[in-house]
């Protein structure tokens, strides 16, 4: 399990709306390498995660337009996150798009990995089950 600097394995998860479904369920099918990890998310994605996921607990901070993705990126910038599991949606232009670049931008600048769609986090998830 990769920790990042300061020792926690922490990683966050988000998701837009349109995605919502598609992070539920692969939450699901990763829900036990998901339990090694101490979780943050946005509102409303951790929300829907921990219901369908009831062994997970999760860090649930504002929802993303209202601050959420702001308060992840301040999460990377203190070094907090291990990783960023971001599922973006690829066909809705969003209000908060500003937000969501800030955060793509931390995690480039922290270089923590991030993946923005299902089958990279899937590969992250099992990759850093091995270390
Ligand atoms: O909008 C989001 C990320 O940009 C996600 O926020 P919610 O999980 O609160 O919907």
């Amino acid at each position: 399990m990769v920790a990042n600097k300061t020792g926690d394995a922490t990683l966050a998860l988000v998701a837009h709306d349109q995605m919502k479904s598609r992070m539920r369920d692969w939450a699901v099918a990763h829900e036990r390498l998901l339990a090694r990890y101490r979780l943050f998310a946005t509102g409303t994605t951790g929300g829907i995660i921990g219901a369908a996921c009831p062994s997970l607990k999760i860090k649930r901070l504002k929802s993303g337009p209202l601050g959420g993705d702001q308060q992840i990126g301040a999460l990377i910038a203190e070094k907090k996150v291990a990783a960023l599991i971001f599922f973006i949606d690829p066909m809705t232009a969003l209000p908060h798009d500003v937000d969501v670049k800030a955060l793509i931008r931390l995690s480039i600048l922290y270089d923590i990995p991030f993946a923005c769609n299902e089958a990279t986090a899937s590969l992250l998830i099992t990759g850093m089950a091995k270390k």
